[in-house]
């Protein structure tokens, strides 16, 4: 297969004030997230000014992207596109179309199988190539990467500084605490062919960043961000009941490490260094964030390797043993039933 061109696929998120709405109703699309629910997210970007990281950050990537293609003589041109927020990815994709562009490859900015991480994104590329029409390029999303030593290893170098700023002292009380984004119930049962997978997979990273940064400590993987209507079960426990719960076993420490996100976007910013700091703080808890990957120069050098994979000019990195596949198979990971807004 010979490909022309290089695509980053990302979520996307506000860049000003008068962004955040219109963008979280783009987020929420006929998913039945309560308008309250939306007001207070809403107020979470607001103490940001509008603004969230994560443009900035793909931008950021981007330019360290085409810096690493450079360097190992990777001839593709690189775009961005968003499911969300602008740039969105059918107006790139009509861009890549003008400049003669014809089979992409395409890397989200998620490593992990399901629905809203994997799924969505072959969505996204399907409806954005609907939206262009005749001529519109092809693009083959690349592989997750959830135990590719580019991802593994910068989470593990994060969590190693986070322990070095908590006090020796008490790291026989200390704890590791991972997180990803909670999603639904029904969502992590489906997820990947044979259910399960997102579960799996950020069980297995955590496991490989726990035995290569801490092996001493006890860790958990818990979840964070939660949305939806209350009474649709999502994954528990939340970081902040498995805090106090944590607090009332003697535990006096913690490291938390969003190995579900490969970028210190407002999810982690705010949930993280804003909501469970506080809880950590009135709890009496030591408290250390470990940052995300970003523009670590292995993940780049992962991007870069992921792609040389998909042209047949390297094999697999692979720590972990859970199967991983180029093309997902048509019929995985549904999308969440559909429910009224409330
Ligand atoms: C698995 C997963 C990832 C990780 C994989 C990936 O990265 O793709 C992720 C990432 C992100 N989620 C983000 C933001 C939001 N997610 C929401 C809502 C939801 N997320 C879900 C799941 C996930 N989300 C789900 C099942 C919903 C319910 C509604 C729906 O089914 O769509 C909402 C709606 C309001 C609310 O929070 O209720 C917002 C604003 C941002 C941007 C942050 C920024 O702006 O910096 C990022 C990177
Ligand atoms: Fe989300």
């Amino acid at each position: 297969m010979v490909y022309d061109a290089f695509v980053l696929l990302s979520f996307g998120g506000p860049e000003k004030p008068d962004d955040v709405m219109p963008f979280l109703r783009n987020v929420v699309r006929g998913r039945g997230v309560p308008d309250e629910r939306l007001a207070e997210v809403a107020e979470h970007y607001m103490h940001f000014g509008g603004v969230s990281p994560i443009n900035q950050q793909c931008r950021d990537l981007l330019a360290a992207i085409d810096a690493e293609f450079a360097a190992h003589e990777v001839g593709l041109p690189t775009y961005w596109g968003n499911r969300n927020w602008h740039p969105m990815l059918a107006d790139t994709l009509a861009r890549m179309r003008d400049d003669g562009v014809e089979h992409a490859l395409g890397f989200a900015t998620s490593a992990y199988g399901g629905y809203s991480s994997c799924k969505q994104y072959w969505e996204d590329i399907a409806a954005a190539r609907a939206h262009v029409g005749p001529r519109a390029p092809r693009i083959a999303k690349l592989r997750q990467f959830h135990d590719d030593p580019g991802f593994v290893g910068p989470h593990t170098e994060a969590v190693t500084t986070a322990l070095a700023e908590l006090d020796p002292a008490r790291r026989a009380t200390t704890r590791l605490v991972f997180t990803a984004h909670s999603i639904p119930v029904t969502m992590a049962e489906t997820a990947g062919p044979t259910g399960g997978r997102y579960n799996a997979q950020l069980e297995e990273t955590a496991r490989l960043v726990h035995a290569a940064a801490a092996a001493d400590l006890p860790y958990d993987l818990v979840w964070q961000s939660r949305s939806g209507p209350p009474q649709v079960p999502w994954l528990e426990p939340d970081i902040n009941d498995h805090l106090e719960a944590l607090a009332a076993k003697g535990v006096t420490d913690v490291v938390v490490s969003p190995i579900g996100f490969v970028s210190d976007h407002l999810e982690v910013i705010w949930d993280l260094d804003n909501e469970a700091k506080d809880t950590a703080e009135r709890l009496g808890l030591g408290y250390a964030r470990a940052v995300t990957p970003g523009v670590h120069p292995d993940f780049v050098s992962m991007i870069r390797r992921l792609v040389q994979e998909r042209t047949g000019d390297r094999s697999r990195e692979s720590l972990g043993t859970l199967p991983i596949w180029d093309v997902c198979p048509a019929d995985c990971c549904p999308p969440p039933a559909r429910r009224k807004a409330s």
